[in-house]
C-alpha cells in the first residue's frame, strides 16, 4: 500500500544570530528525518520545545522550504514551485494549529470563514455552499446559530472548531495538527481531542499529530515519532512505545507522564540541560543527559535503526547488533 505521505530525508538549517554584531550561526531544526503517513493513519510526533516539530511539519505541507529531501503525496512528488498542482495537493492537506485567533480573520463571520476555501478551490457549486457550511458546523459540533458570529464571540474550544471546520472544507485527506488543543482549558482539550478523533473515523482522514503533550498523544496516535534535536530517535506504534519505551530519552518522557493510581517510583528524571538546537552536542546529541552513555555515544552520532520488528530507535545501546533502517 502506498504512503498517503511520506518524507525522505528532510532536512532544514537556520541561520540564527544571537546579538545585534554576532556571527549567524547554523541551527539543524530538522536533521534528516523520513517518515510516511498510511491513509487514516494517525502519526504523534512528540518532544521537547526546539526539537523540530512545528517545523518538520511545515515541511511535510510544503510551507517551509525543504532544504534536502522529497516529500511525496499519494506517491507522488511535492512540486517545489507553487503551481496549479501544487495547490491541487495542498488542498488535502491541511493545518491546523495552536492559536485560532490568528488562523481566523476577525472580521469575518465564522460562516464566511467556512464558506472562503469552497469558494478558492470552486469545491462545490456556489448554490450548494451553504448547505456545506451547515453541514461542516455540525460535524465540529457548532450550533447554527454561530454561523453569524465573528471569531471573537466565541470561546477558544469554539474558535479551534471552526478553524478545524475551516479544515475540513476541501475534503483533505492530511490534517497537520500542531499543538492543536495546548492553549486550551484541559477540560475543553478531551473534547477537541475526542472530536477530531471521530472525524478522522468517520472521514478516514490520516493526522500528523504534533504535541509536546504525550497524555494527549497517547490518546489520539496510532504511532508516535519522538524527536530530540532535529532527529527521530525511536518510532513505533503508540502502545509499545508507551507500554515499553527502549531509547532512553523516550523512557525518561514516557516516565514523566503521571499514570493515576502509580506512584512515580521507577520514574527517570531527565538530567542536565535542555537541548539547545544551535550548540548540539557530539555523537548522539542525548549523550550529556543520558545515563546509561558509554563513549561511542560521546563520538559517533547513532543511527536510526530497526531494533524490533515494527520499531526503531537510534540508539548505540538498546541497537547493539540492529540492521540500520537505510540498509
Ligand atoms: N523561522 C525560524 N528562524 C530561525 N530559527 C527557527 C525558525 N523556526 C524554528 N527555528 C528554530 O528551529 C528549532 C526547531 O524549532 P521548532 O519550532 O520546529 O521546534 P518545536 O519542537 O516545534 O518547538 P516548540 O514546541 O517550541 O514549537 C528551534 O531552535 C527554533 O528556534
Amino acid at each position: 500500500m502506498t504512503p498517503l505521505i511520506q518524507a525522505t530525508n528532510l532536512a532544514r538549517i537556520y541561520q540564527v544570530r544571537r546579538g545585534l554584531f554576532a556571527q549567524p550561526k547554523p541551527v539543524r531544526a530538522v536533521d534528516g528525518v523520513s517518515l510516511a503517513v498510511m491513509p487514516g493513519e494517525t502519526l504523534g510526533i512528540v518532544g521537547e520545545s526546539g526539537s523540530g516539530k512545528s517545523t518538520l511539519g511545515r515541511m511535510l505541507l510544503g510551507i517551509d522550504q525543504l532544504q534536502a529531501g522529497e516529500v511525496r503525496f499519494e506517491g507522488r512528488a511535492m512540486p517545489e514551485l507553487r503551481t496549479a498542482e501544487w495547490r491541487a495537493l495542498r488542498a488535502k492537506m491541511q493545518l491546523v494549529y495552536q492559536d485560532p485567533l490568528a488562523a481566523l480573520d476577525r472580521r469575518l463571520t465564522i460562516a464566511s470563514q467556512l464558506a472562503e476555501p469552497l469558494e478558492i478551490h470552486r469545491i462545490i457549486p456556489k448554490d450548494q455552499r451553504p448547505a456545506r457550511v451547515a453541514e461542516l458546523m455540525v460535524a465540529v459540533g457548532l450550533r447554527q446559530d454561530q454561523a453569524g458570529r465573528f471569531p471573537h464571540e466565541l470561546s477558544g474550544g469554539q474558535r479551534q472548531r471552526a478553524v478545524i471546520a475551516r479544515a475540513l472544507a476541501s475534503r483533505p485527506k492530511l490534517l497537520v495538527c500542531d499543538e492543536p488543543v495546548s492553549a486550551l482549558d484541559v477540560s475543553i482539550q478531551a473534547q477537541v481531542v475526542n472530536m477530531l478523533r471521530q472525524l478522522q473515523e468517520q472521514n478516514g482522514i490520516a493526522m500528523v499529530f504534533i504535541s509536546h503533550d504525550l497524555k494527549v498523544v497517547r490518546n489520539i496516535a496510532d504511532r508516535v515519532a519522538v524527536m530530540y534535536l532535529g532527529r527521530i530517535v525511536e518510532e513505533a506504534s503508540s502502545d509499545v512505545i508507551f507500554r515499553s519505551p527502549r531509547h532512553p530519552y523516550t523512557q525518561a518522557l514516557v516516565s514523566s507522564v503521571p499514570v493515576p493510581g502509580k506512584l512515580l517510583e521507577g520514574r527517570v528524571i531527565l538530567q542536565g540541560e535542555p537541548p539547545n538546537p544551535a550548540n548540539r552536542p557530539a555523537g548522539c546529541a542525548f549523550h550529556p543527559r543520558c545515563s546509561i552513555a558509554r563513549d561511542i555515544c560521546r563520538s559517533t552520532a547513532p543511527v536510526l535503526r530497526q531494533i524490533e520488528n515494527r520499531r526503531t530507535a537510534a540508539c548505540h545501546i538498546v541497537a547493539d547488533g540492529a540492521v540500520p533502517v537505510a540498509a
